[in-house]
């Protein structure tokens, strides 16, 4: 078992926004969740992360139960996420962005700081060699020093996937990773999403577009009102009566 939720459920007042939810993540694997608005997909993920503590249920990850713990914690573990809409520092440029994510795993502290001391050199230098290897890999060459504010929403999508890489993951959650994005974008993102795979690092996605989720998920969890309501592979998913029914409709593959 590598990441597993168990009875996940996560009320607020009245409104079970995830409902006792059962998913385990295969690893080595593009995993994907899909519903329509308003399904609980992002709650699911804020549960995973720790930026909600849920109404009951388990999280375990790698055997371990991580249900309670901050998300600063979770990190540290190796699980990273993106958000629906990118929380980057826009007045910033691309490389102080990406070097947020190195200091997860750095160990200078306020002393190191204030004193300039040579370990904060040292990890400074290392965490920018890093960032720009990273930069490159997500496909932003000699972008470090465009200010994030500028560049256009598909770059925003990989700094913030960069980003998350920098915290050096087991597990990727992205939400939402080809919205508002144009359809050669698109396939790009999905081929960054490949290489990440590629690279062992296991894939969990939320997304609306469906083409380029059954063209890229081996897994796929279907969540309606807080519920699963289906999982398998994309086959299996696109025949689902009740998936059909629920958010599919006729032509919402095309
Ligand atoms: N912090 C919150 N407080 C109260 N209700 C919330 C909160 N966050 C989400 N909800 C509600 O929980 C339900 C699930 O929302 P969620 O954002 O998880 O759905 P989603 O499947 O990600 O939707 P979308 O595809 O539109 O992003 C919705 O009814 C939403 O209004």
């Amino acid at each position: 078992m590598f990441l597993e939720t168990r009875q996940l459920t996560k009320q607020f007042g009245g409104l079970v926004a995830v409902d006792h939810v059962n998913f385990s993540v295969e690893k080595g694997k593009i995993n994907a969740i899909i519903g329509p608005n308003g399904a609980g997909k992002s709650t699911f993920f804020n549960l995973i992360s720790g930026f909600y503590p849920p109404s009951s249920g388990q999280v375990m990850f790698k055997g371990q139960d991580i249900t309670r713990l901050p998300p600063n914690k979770i990190a540290k573990l190796g699980i990273a996420r993106t958000f629906q809409t990118t929380h980057l520092f826009e007045q910033a440029n691309v490389l102080d962005n990406v070097l947020i994510g190195f200091r997860l795993r750095t160990k200078s502290n306020l002393i190191d700081a204030l004193f300039l001391t040579k370990r904060l050199k040292r990890e400074e230098e290392q965490s920018k060699e890093k960032a720009f290897e990273v930069l490159k890999f997500v496909g932003l060459t000699n972008m470090e020093n465009k200010i994030v504010a500028n560049i256009s929403q598909e770059e925003k999508k990989r700094v913030a996937i960069a980003l998350a890489l920098a915290t050096e993951p087991e597990i990727i959650f992205l939400d939402e990773p080809a919205a508002g994005i144009n359809p050669e974008e698109t396939e790009g993102l999905a081929n960054l999403i490949e290489k990440i795979v590629q690279h062992n690092i296991t894939v969990c996605l939320i997304e609306h577009k469906m083409k380029m989720v059954m063209n890229l998920a081996h897994k796929i969890m279907v969540l309606n009102h807080g519920k699963k309501i289906a999982e398998g592979t994309p086959e299996e998913i696109q025949n689902n009566e009740t998936v059909i029914k629920a958010y599919l409709g006729g032509s919402a593959i095309a």
